[in-house]
């Protein structure tokens, strides 16, 4: 279970609008990615492309040998069922209760007895913690209950990807961890390929084992956790540290005038914060993409910002890293696990 998705020279314009231009990477069977970026930087179209939502103008997306972008609408159709998507509301008709909604897909695309879809759907709402709510009306229930029955939903078909587009928009704190934590469990249980675009910098740090940067047109670094998370590259620093010294403005990037201002005033990105430990399972078990905290660093000769890896399992001891070893912006946008074993 878990398919990797090989997306080369993606490209995607609206009319004269270009969102992205030749975006490569591959998502890596099984683990958990995500994307980042600031507003308005094509991370719902990327999802919307990658599902066959949106035609790119140019470049493959390629899952099973499969490449969906030249696919005749018929097989296209098979291949999207390997996806389920959770979009940012969770996508629920209103006027259906939270089962008839979970069970909606099942209904739709297969030729299931209605009791087997009623074992599958309960099945699944148990699984994000929703059962005794079948009969709510998404109306009557919170934000957080809602995303979980979208989840569901994605879920009874038995996709081998999930795209999951900003989880936590509208969610506190503290639900937006339980969410992160359903994610986790559910990927060592299900092993389907995970891809979250979030603009919480916590779920960022803490839950993916890839993370990917959507910024000015392209996609400026993907990689493993521990690349992004020790790049020394401005803007991946800036979005990573949540500061507004670096590239990105408010409403793009800052020109050469307004980053010589900043210069001259000395302002300065504050240091790399550290390397969160990277959460686990809740059953302790070890998640699907798991490697050792710290590897990445090791094999890139990187060291991580002090006090990295400090959880309550976790203490990792790193060489000296030599700077000319770090990785540079575009470069990292194909995966490279095999240099980290
Ligand atoms: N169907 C469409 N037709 C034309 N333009 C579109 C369409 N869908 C999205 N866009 C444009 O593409 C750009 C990127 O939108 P998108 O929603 O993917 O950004 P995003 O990075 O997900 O933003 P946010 O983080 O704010 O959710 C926006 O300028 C948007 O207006």
């Amino acid at each position: 279970m878990g398919v990797a998705i090989d997306v080369q020279g993606l490209t995607k314009s609206f009319g004269s609008q270009l969102i992205w231009n030749d975006v490569t990477l591959t998502l890596p069977a099984g683990e958990i990615s995500v994307m980042l970026g600031p507003s308005g930087t094509g991370k719902s179209v990327f999802l919307k492309t990658l599902v066959g939502l949106l035609k790119p103008d140019k470049g493959s997306i390629v899952i099973n040998g499969a490449d969906l972008v030249t696919l005749k609408e018929h097989d296209l159709y098979e291949v999207r069922k390997l996806f389920g998507v959770l979009f940012q509301d969770g996508a629920l008709f209103g006027s259906m209760n939270l089962f008839d909604n979970v069970a909606f897909p099942l209904r739709e695309h297969t030729k299931k007895t209605e009791s087997e879809i009623r074992k599958i759907s309960l099945e699944k709402m148990e699984l994000v913690g929703l059962q005794g709510a079948e009969d709510k009306l998404p109306g009557e229930i919170s934000g957080g209950m809602r995303k979980r029955a979208g989840l569901a939903r994605a879920l009874v078909l038995d996709p081998e990807i999930l795209l999951i587009d900003e989880p936590d928009s509208g969610l506190d704190p503290v639900r937006t961890s339980y969410i992160n934590q359903l994610f986790i469990d559910l990927n060592a249980q299900i092993d389907a390929t995970f891809l979250i675009v979030t603009h919480d910098i916590n779920t960022a740090r803490t839950v993916p084992d890839n993370i990917g940067l959507l910024y000015h047109k392209h996609l400026a670094m993907f990689g493993p956790r521990e690349m992004l998370l020790s790049s020394e590259e401005p803007v991946v620093r800036q979005f990573l540290n949540a500061q507004t010294v670096g590239p990105i403005g408010m409403s793009e990037e800052k020109d050469a005038d307004e980053l010589a201002a900043e210069a001259a005033s000395g302002q300065q990105l504050p240091p790399l914060p550290p390397i969160a430990p990277q959460l686990g399972t809740s059953n302790g078990e070890p998640r699907r993409g798991e490697r050792p905290a710290g590897e990445w660093c090791r094999a890139n000769g990187v060291i991580p910002p002090p006090g990295s890896f400090q959880g309550p399992h976790t203490s990792v001891q790193v060489p000296e890293r030599t700077l000319d070893q770090r990785p540079e912006l575009d470069v990292g946008a194909s995966l490279d696990h095999g240099a980290a074993s």
